[in-house]
């Protein structure tokens, strides 16, 4: 059985501390799953993607290739040549699979990043289960579904918690580590250091709905999309509000087009469902509207605003 133990490394970037973990199969290749595959193979590790669709994984590697181009801009700025063998080295860490099953045989690690929909995860981690190897650790990226709701369909319980990333991942320092009743200190610990691993802050929090930042940051997202459906102000001024007056980065609206407006309504739905009186949890009937309209914001094309297609 592998031991997930911390070694220290003296070395200068920002990943000082290396996991055990070296084997990482990521599900989903979508806005996360391909970040989550970025960090991952750009800290050394091995890594195999996979999707149901394979057009995605195309997609997604061109993406990430690009987006290690803009990182090695910035560590090898005047060494062009160390750029470009960072993001060879890299790329040729990460391997695609339409199989999930296949594609765990080896994982010491599997990071879950597809559809927030109970039914698909719970469809998807009884089979990783059966399949993975005894030491392998299962995690899900949920925004808002309980990890010990996700953790009901596998045996492994102790070896089963929530990394939850941020978007664009490899920019986002933050990663929550979510510990769930039966995840064991081992599997918590190992999911920590494999955090700082990948270059992340890790925060500890208990599985309650939306972790710390969601819990903060939809129901905000939510009001200013309400605000926007009752004409108290436009789209732009809210974000342009937010941005200047409150330091935001984005605004709210353009938050929900990035994030995508199909995961804040699935996120909202659940929480409406599981917590009826809770006002904040409410549905939106613009936000609703959007969603018919296969208007997911930047990843369609359009949301709030329009965007080129990518
Ligand atoms: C829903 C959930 O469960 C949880 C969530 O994720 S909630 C969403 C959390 N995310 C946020 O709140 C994002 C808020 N927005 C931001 O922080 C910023 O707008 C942003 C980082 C996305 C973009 O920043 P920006 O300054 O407007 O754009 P840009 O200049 O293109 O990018 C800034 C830097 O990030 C880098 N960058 C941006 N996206 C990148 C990516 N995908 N990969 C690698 N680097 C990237 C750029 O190269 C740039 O680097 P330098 O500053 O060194 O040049
Ligand atoms: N969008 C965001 O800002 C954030 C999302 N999350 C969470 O990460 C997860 C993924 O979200 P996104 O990447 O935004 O979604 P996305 O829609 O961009 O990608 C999801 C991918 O999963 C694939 N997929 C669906 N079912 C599958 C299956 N059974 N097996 C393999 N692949 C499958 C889809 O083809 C798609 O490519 C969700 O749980 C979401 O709540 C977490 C943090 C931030």
């Amino acid at each position: 059985m592998i031991q997930f133990g911390v070694i220290v490394r003296n070395f200068s970037s920002s990943s000082a501390v290396q996991s055990a973990i070296k084997n990482v199969t990521v599900i989903g290749g979508g806005l996360m799953g391909s970040g989550i595959a970025q960090v991952s193979a750009q800290a050394g590790q091995n890594v195999i993607l996979v999707d149901v669709n394979s057009d995605v994984l195309t997609k997604s590697q061109k993406s990430i290739s690009n987006n290690l181009g803009r990182v090695a801009k910035k560590i090898y700025k005047d060494k062009p040549q160390e750029g470009e063998k960072f993001v060879t080295e890299s790329m040729s860490r990460i391997k695609t699979s339409t199989d999930p099953v296949s594609a765990i045989k080896s994982a010491d690690l599997v990071v879950e990043a597809i559809v927030e929909n109970i039914d698909v995860k719970h469809e998807l981690f009884k089979k990783l289960d059966e399949a993975a190897p005894s030491h392998t650790i299962l995690a899900s990226n949920t925004s808002s579904l309980s990890i010990d709701e996700i953790a009901s369909v596998v045996k492994r319980k102790d070896k089963f918690g929530g990394l939850h990333f941020f978007n664009p991942v490899p920019v986002m320092r933050l990663l929550e580590v979510v510990k769930g009743a039966e995840t064991s200190d081992a599997t918590y610990e190992a999911m920590m250091a494999w955090g700082k691993s990948v270059g992340k802050t890790c925060i500890t929090c208990k599985d309650t709905p939306g972790f710390v930042v969601n819990r903060l940051l939809v129901p905000y997202m939510a009001e200013a999309v309400r605000l926007f459906e009752r004409g108290d102000a436009s789209a732009r001024d809210i974000d342009i509000a937010m941005k200047l007056g409150a330091g935001y980065p984005m605004g709210p609206l353009e938050l929900g087009d990035y994030v995508g407006l199909d995961t804040t309504k699935f996120i909202l739905d659940g929480w409406h469902k599981k917590y009826p009186e809770e006002a904040l949890f409410k549905p939106i009937p613009l936000l609703n509207k959007l969603v018919s309209e296969g208007k997911f914001g930047v990843k369609t094309g359009e949301g709030f605003y329009k965007y080129e297609k990518k």
